[in-house]
């Protein structure tokens, strides 16, 4: 566990060298390399930092570590969200494989986007996590009865109910989140600093999800 600290525009920089360079690694040895990006407010700045990274975009596959079920016309798509922030300049010609379908909830969905992810070029190069101030990554929330279900299975993709959340939602299941060669946690502010360091301190991950990707190499971003 690494952990890197600045201002928050320089520390997104630093994240976007971070993960250019992982991709460029491993572009040396494969043909398509594979990057799954968070939603939220926290990755807009190293989104549009990460666009501007000279990288050969279109051996570069992009999908996402979960998904409000909702149009990527609606304002809390984090498809949108990638659209608008790293899909620009050269890094538009990366393939993009966004989480939802024209399924009308999540459960209806969730078969084929399963297939969908399973196409991609797992293992990932990089996989970049979020936390909320619950300890939830990803979809992954204490308050989600699919919770265990999302710690456990093999399957890619798991839909989502959430008490805590307006919209249904579908996660990456921490079995594929796990497979990757690097993960980063990206994560501003002092409260989600203590939300980490009570992470650490203890091993209940139904009650702090994000402690399913804390014992394995993990660089940590913070930004106060
Ligand atoms: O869809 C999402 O909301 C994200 O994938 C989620 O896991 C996010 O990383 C945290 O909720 C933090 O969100 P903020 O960056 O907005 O605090």
């Amino acid at each position: 566990m690494t952990l890197e600290q600045a201002p928050r525009e320089r520390l997104s920089g630093q994240l976007a060298e971070a993960v250019a360079e992982a991709l460029r690694s491993d572009l040396a040895e494969r043909d398509k390399v594979l990057l799954v990006v968070s939603g939220g407010s926290t990755p807009v700045p190293f989104l549009r930092a990460l666009a501007d990274m000279p990288l050969p975009w279109s051996r570069v596959e992009v999908t996402l570590a979960d998904e409000r079920w909702v149009a990527e016309s609606d304002d809390d798509s984090n498809a949108r969200l990638v659209r608008e922030h790293l899909l620009r300049g050269e890094a538009r010609q990366a393939r993009f494989v966004p989480l939802t379908s024209e399924a009308a909830t999540p459960e209806q969905g969730v078969a084929e986007v399963a297939e969908r992810v399973s196409g991609l070029a797992w293992p990932a190069s990089a996989v970049v996590l979020g936390m909320g101030g619950d300890g939830h990554t990803a979809s992954l929330f204490p308050d989600s009865r699919e919770l265990d279900l999302a710690l456990s299975t093999a399957e890619p993709v798991v839909a989502v109910r959430t008490p805590s959340q307006p919209q249904p939602r579908i996660s990456l299941s921490a079995d594929r989140l796990h497979q990757a060669y690097r993960h980063f946690l990206h994560i501003t502010g002092e409260s989600k600093r203590d939300v980490l360091g009570k992470a650490l301190a203890g091993d209940d991950t139904r009650a702090l999800p994000i402690r399913a990707f804390l014992a394995s190499p993990l660089g940590i971003y913070w930004a106060p």
